[in-house]
């Protein structure tokens, strides 16, 4: 089976092209977590199919290194857009590709080697309602700075869901401490019932952030742009940062944007084509 090693922002997948590759007998969360381990398999955060689609350009299919799916993959996105197009599936820098969390409309930007530098992804509006994100920190309502205790620890937390959930933490520094020690907890605490992805953000200015995350699934990656989407709208709700914010994640930057107007989330940021190889278990 062929594949290719792709990352945005640092956050990094094994993407297999379901174009060219019958993937029909595979038991995938078992290939997903062997494929993704760092020392006997390709590695990577997990394992992203670029899937025909019957009502967008393309599917994304996306599996976490544990062999959990999740709906939603925001620098995994780009990546398949950038494939998509570098690979001249679909020659058209408008795309649609559809995700566990619905057809998400793309815009590409071509460089002068007619390849894919960057992409702009709609990611759409963020679902705020506590019972939908799901968690249950409150019966109903949103969850904005809401004090929760964890471990015998006080923190304030604003939960988002882009389709996949999110809880958000604004601290004074994303430390060690926090992001390994705390992460864990809260990605598996019983009031998030699908287990949650964490993120821990320093306030730079009304315009700049650092964020660091741990994911569901795969642990600390270094970005994440559903997160970073999250966190875009968090800092809004909670009132700490304008609706345009550079995010400086561990492996890059992202651009959000959280539309006034239309209530959509957006995302820029680059898309990098690694290597392709040969997975011959
Ligand atoms: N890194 C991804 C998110 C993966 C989310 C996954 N860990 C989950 O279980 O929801 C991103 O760029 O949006």
């Amino acid at each position: 089976m062929r594949f290719t090693k792709m990352h945005g922002a640092g956050n990094d997948y094994v993407y297999v092209d379901c174009f060219a590759e019958n993937v029909d007998q595979l038991d995938l969360p078992e290939l997903a977590k062997r494929i993704s381990h760092r020392h006997y398999g390709v590695g990577g955060d997990g394992l992203i199919l670029i899937r025909p689609s019957a009502v967008a350009d393309a599917k994304m299919q996306m599996f976490n290194a544990d062999g959990s799916e999740s709906e939603m993959c925001g620098n995994g996105i780009r990546c398949v857009a950038k494939y998509v197009y570098d690979h001249r599936i679909a020659c058209k820098e408008q795309m649609r590709i559809e995700t566990g969390a619905g057809v998400l409309d793309l815009s590409l930007s071509i460089g002068a080697d007619e390849k894919t530098e960057s992409v702009t992804v709609d990611m759409g509006v963020p679902i705020l309602e506590a019972a939908s994100i799901p968690t249950r920190l409150v019966s109903n309502g949103k969850v904005v700075d809401h004090e929760v205790e964890f471990a015998g620890q006080h923190h304030r937390v604003s939960c988002v869901s882009m389709g996949n959930p999110h809880c958000v933490l604004f601290v004074p520094e994303a430390t060690d401490e926090l992001v390994l020690g705390l992460g864990p907890l809260v990605e598996v605490d019983p009031r998030f019932p699908n287990r949650t992805n964490v993120e821990f953000v320093q306030v730079l200015s009304r315009r700049e952030v650092r964020q660091r995350t741990w994911e569901r699934g795969s642990g600390e990656t270094w970005a994440c742009g559903t997160g970073a989407s999250a966190v875009c709208v968090a800092g809004v709700l909670t009132g700490r940062t304008d609706r345009t914010i550079l995010n400086h994640l561990l492996g890059g930057d992202l651009t959000m944007t959280w539309d006034e107007s239309t209530s959509h989330v957006r995302m820029t940021g680059g898309a990098v084509e690694v290597f392709s190889g040969q997975w011959n278990e």
